[in-house]
């Protein structure tokens, strides 16, 4: 029973954790591999046994859809040199096959350009930051360059939820590049200002790593509402449409609804889930990890229930879990798999601001997140979040989500987070 399995786990010492892998606060550090940025490096390239179908791009398709060998050559965007090509992007290991999900050959969709996922990604990320990014704008609509428009600016970072810290950063930053170039337009500072935050934001930059290791085992926790379930079934979409085998694990044991939320996403991408009514969330993930390694699946993705760093006897909940899940890689058998838990996710609701923030450091501190996943980053005022996570605690940044439909997750990119902010 799983119980026992994690009764006995639990019993046995706990090995050491590794340290979590902070993004480096090098500003000149290349954040992602070479070529095209992207978040995975993806080894789940597979001849394809039957023609894939063709996905609807909203209503997930049941159906499993092998990937090509190969992607398009994907040209790069006009609005970002340095744009990215969709969640599934080129590798940097050389035997591993560049695919872009939104861009099988088999898929409507090959026929636009091949950057046209990312340039609809760009609209929406531009058309979610509105609220955001309408209170900064008119900063910049005067005819000087003078005190008051650092001041307004100031009051407007600051209102965004950019924390004191990240705004005096980018005040200073913006005011020596202001001097360095001679600057005499207002509309030109605001080009300046797009570079400076692209600076603050490019140590989140990083692609998630799958395939390293079999399986990838990512836990995924965060408060209540955050979009947990709802990020890690767009991701287990994107991942099965790659050719990817995922295994869920539903380790929320206590709420049917979000037991029955992530059922639902493993029907509709037909992948297997590891689920359990009332029974212990460690055990749970316990049996997932080792069904994962059994099973030969690439990716183990554990949901587990939302919670509030106040709430201790849950945060400690949380511990016990990732300590299982270290212990499943240390049971026999289980040499190769490196590691689990691989990942340690948060995902913040990004329209909670300074909160998120809060967040970010309690959970960090219990757990040593490996990464962020920030939602609701659509209607919020407060998208400056991002620029006060980078000065305060610069985890890696591995999606943000703009809406609730599939499309609306997408890699970060300091970039096209700036520019979709500040033009
Ligand atoms: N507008 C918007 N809504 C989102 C986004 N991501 C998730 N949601 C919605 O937020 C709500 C909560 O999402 P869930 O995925 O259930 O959140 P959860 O963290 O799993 O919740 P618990 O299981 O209660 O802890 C749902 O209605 C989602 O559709 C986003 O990026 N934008």
């Amino acid at each position: 029973m799983a119980t026992d399995a994690t009764d006995a786990a639990e019993a046995q010492p706990r090995p050491p954790e590794a340290p979590p892998a902070l993004p480096g606060k090098d500003k000149d550090e290349a954040p992602a591999p070479a070529g095209p940025r992207g978040w995975l490096r993806n080894p789940f390239a597979r001849p394809p046994a039957v023609p894939a179908p063709a996905p609807a791009p909203e209503e997930p398709t049941p159906g499993f859809a092998p990937a090509p060998e190969q992607a398009p050559a994907v040209a790069a965007p006009a609005f970002a040199p340095e744009a990215t090509t969709g969640l599934f992007a080129e590798s940097a290991i050389p035997h591993i096959t560049a695919i872009t999900a939104a861009q099988t050959p088999e898929s409507p969709h090959a026929a636009p350009p091949a950057s046209a996922p990312r340039m609809g990604w760009m609209d929406r990320l531009r058309g979610g930051l509105r609220k955001t990014s309408a209170s900064i704008a008119t900063v910049f609509t005067g005819t000087r360059i003078d005190e008051a428009l650092y001041e307004e600016l100031e009051e407007a970072l600051l209102m965004a939820d950019t924390g004191v810290k990240a705004t005096e950063r980018l005040l200073t930053d913006l005011k020596r590049r202001v001097k360095d170039t001679r600057t005499t337009d207002p509309a030109a500072v605001k080009g300046l200002l797009v570079d400076a935050l692209t600076e603050l934001l490019r140590p989140l930059e990083k692609p998630l790593v799958i395939g390293e290791f079999t399986p990838t085992v990512i836990m995924v926790a965060g408060v209540n509402g955050a979009g947990k379930t709802t990020s890690i079934g767009k991701l287990t979409r994107h991942l099965a449409q790659a050719g990817a085998s995922v295994l869920l694990a539903a380790a929320d044991t206590f709420r049917a609804a979000a037991r029955e939320q992530l059922g639902v996403w493993a029907d509709r991408n037909t992948v297997e889930i590891i689920s359990q009514e009332g029974g212990d969330p460690a055990a749970v993930s316990y049996d997932a990890v080792t069904a994962g390694r059994a099973r030969r699946k690439d990716v183990v993705l554990i949901d587990t229930a939302g919670r509030l760093p106040t709430q201790l006897h849950l945060m400690e909940e949380l511990r016990k879990i990732k300590r299982t899940i270290v212990k499943a890689g240390n049971a026999p058998g289980a040499a190769g798999m490196g590691q689990p838990p691989h990942e340690v996710l948060l995902v913040i609701d990004g329209n909670t601001g300074q909160n998120a923030l809060a967040q970010v450091r309690a959970f960090d501190d219990a757990l040593q997140l490996t990464g962020l996943i920030v939602t609701k980053l659509d209607g919020t005022a407060k998208g400056g979040v991002l620029a006060a996570i980078a000065q305060e605690r610069p985890l890696p940044v591995y999606f943000i989500g703009v809406g609730e439909k599939l499309e609306d997750l997408e890699t970060f990119s300091a970039r096209e987070f700036a520019l979709a902010l500040l033009t």
